[in-house]
């Protein structure tokens, strides 16, 4: 990491191009972030060798679109929803539907119409621990939400433990270093709700167990909250509408190798990209890269011509496989030989050697305004199933008694967590930031979001030598004492 000094432009004028490579969410949101601070002036080229949206995707079944990749937004989510609002796009609300956990041979959890007898069940299995638990997830919300108000602020964090600090002090940072399970068992939440809730919870979302860290955890309870919402049209149509929206010059091409160029004071950066037709390079004032470096998920950029020469980020990325299935679900497999005995929209999985799969579920097309009913069992739906490997067609044969159409997205989808040690570094050079380390404390569009309006702040400080919005401390007292 090198040492992100001032550079030698002009002091006041604006840099005159800026690379983001990536059209992700994290990509998109960081184009219009920038183009937000820095002004209509500046050139941003956002590169992407594959879809804009990346991990925001969709596959079409039967005439309708399902969203394959990140698919749930938190009602306090608020970079999302606000990119909703100015983008004139509308909510599409989470449909309601039952969840019951299998352990392979019954379900041991089924949630019933009545919410009474749900909690009533829940206390009479598990005791407290229910409470316990919402009490910590939702005083974590609280703490994570002070982003809003420093960010609205135009304060900005060097790294992601700063940012974590300045929300949570040392609490959240040893959060992302210790298992979920130690803070839950310290907490007071009892290991069979471990066992049998928490663990089937982090199966569907982190396709990992309850060793993953206690933050990237919380962020994953609040996944399972009731409180969700997605994009009606699909998540990616945040990433066109950020980008059009941000005036961005868009680039279909992959970036293949960054370089400094030292001509003054500061470096420039030199891509070299191929697109369709040919291989390119272009000098870039400020570049930020907005896709995992990690070896395993081949992102193909080469660092060439720093000193001291970049390593590659340790750790490797979770290949987690969305299987789509239009069909007939086996209800049978649950204990269920009557389908229309069957009441669950969607079914988690206890980790146990012979369950192939992490959950399955009934899912809503991406455009529900046009009026959207749950198919019951006994009709043909259409399911997603997430499982770590590619189901092969036994597997297909055991969850589903016929079906017309499956369609497979392997994804490299999250950090593998607990694979590597420590957070990586937001600055890689002065005028060079990497986003997507703040998946290691947790991967969410949210996260991505935030990171986005991090790194667009640092960016324009440093180019702006204002060294008193970075990693100030005390930011809350801070604030209500600002003019
Ligand atoms: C199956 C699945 C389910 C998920 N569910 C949820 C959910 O419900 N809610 C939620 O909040 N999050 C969810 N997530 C996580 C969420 O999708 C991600 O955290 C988020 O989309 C990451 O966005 P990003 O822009 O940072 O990265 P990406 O979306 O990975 O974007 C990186 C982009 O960079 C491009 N790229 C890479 N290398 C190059 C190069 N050399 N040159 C040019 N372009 C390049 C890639 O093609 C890609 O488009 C889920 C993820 C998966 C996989
Ligand atoms: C960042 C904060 C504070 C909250 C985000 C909560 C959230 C929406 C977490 C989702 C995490 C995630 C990776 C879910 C993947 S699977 C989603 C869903 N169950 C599905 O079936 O697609």
């Amino acid at each position: 990491v090198g040492d992100p000094a001032g550079s030698d432009h002009v002091d006041g004028a604006p840099p005159s191009k800026i690379a983001v490579v990536g059209a992700g969410i994290g990509g998109s949101a960081t184009a219009h972030f920038l183009r937000q601070h820095f002004g209509p002036e500046v050139q941003v080229d956002v590169f992407e060798k594959g879809e804009v949206g990346g991990r925001l995707a969709t596959v079409t079944v039967n005439y309708k679109d399902y969203e394959s990749g990140g698919s749930i937004i938190h009602s306090l989510n608020l970079h999302m929803q606000e990119f909703v609002k100015q983008l004139g796009l509308k909510y599409r609300r989470s449909v309601a539907g039952k969840t019951a956990v299998f352990n392979g041979e019954e379900m041991i959890l089924e949630e019933t119409d009545w919410y009474l007898l749900d909690l009533f069940r829940l206390w009479w299995r598990y005791g407290i621990s229910f409470i316990r638990l919402q009490m910590w997830v939702e005083e974590i919300m609280e703490k994570f939400m002070r982003i809003y108000k420093y960010q609205a602020h135009g304060y900005a964090f060097s790294s992601v433990e700063e940012l974590l600090d300045s929300l949570g002090g040392s609490g959240f940072i040893n959060m992302t270093r210790r298992p979920l399970s130690d803070s839950l068992l310290e907490l007071g939440v009892s290991q069979r709700f471990i066992d049998e809730v928490i663990e089937p919870v982090m199966r569907v979302n982190y396709g990992q167990n309850v060793s993953i860290p206690a933050f990237v955890g919380a962020v994953s309870l609040a996944g399972a909250q009731n409180n969700l919402w997605a994009v009606e049209g699909g998540n990616k149509l945040v990433c066109s509408g950020l980008l059009k929206m941000a005036n961005t010059n868009l680039l279909q091409a992959q970036v293949n190798s960054i370089s400094p160029v030292y001509s003054g004071e500061a470096p420039q950066y030199q891509l070299s990209f191929t697109t369709a037709s040919e291989t390119k390079s272009e000098l870039y004032d400020i570049v930020v890269l907005a896709t995992p470096l990690q070896a395993s998920v081949r992102s193909g950029v080469q660092f060439q011509g720093f000193t001291p020469p970049f390593d590659e980020l340790p750790g490797n990325y979770h290949s987690t496989v969305a299987t789509i299935v239009h069909g007939y679900l086996n209800t049978s497999f649950f204990g269920f030989p009557d389908p229309r005995l069957f009441p669950f929209a969607s079914v988690l999985t206890t980790e146990t050697l012979d369950v192939f799969f992490n959950s399955v579920a009934s899912v809503c097309p991406v455009n529900i305004s046009t009026g959207f009913r749950r198919k019951q069992p006994q009709e043909a739906g259409v399911y997603k199933v997430f499982s770590p490997q590619p189901l092969v067609k036994a597997q297909l044969k055991t969850l589903f008694r016929s079906y017309y159409s499956v369609q497979v997205t392997e994804w490299q989808a999250y950090p593998c967590y607990g694979s590597s040690q420590g957070l990586p570094p937001v600055e890689l050079h002065p005028n060079l930031y990497y986003l997507n380390g703040i998946e290691l404390a947790g991967s969410a569009m949210e996260m991505s979001s935030v990171a986005a309006k991090n790194i667009a702040l640092l960016a324009y400080h440093r180019w702006n030598r204002q060294t008193d919005m970075v990693d100030q401390k005390d930011l809350m007292h801070r604030i209500k004492t600002e003019l």
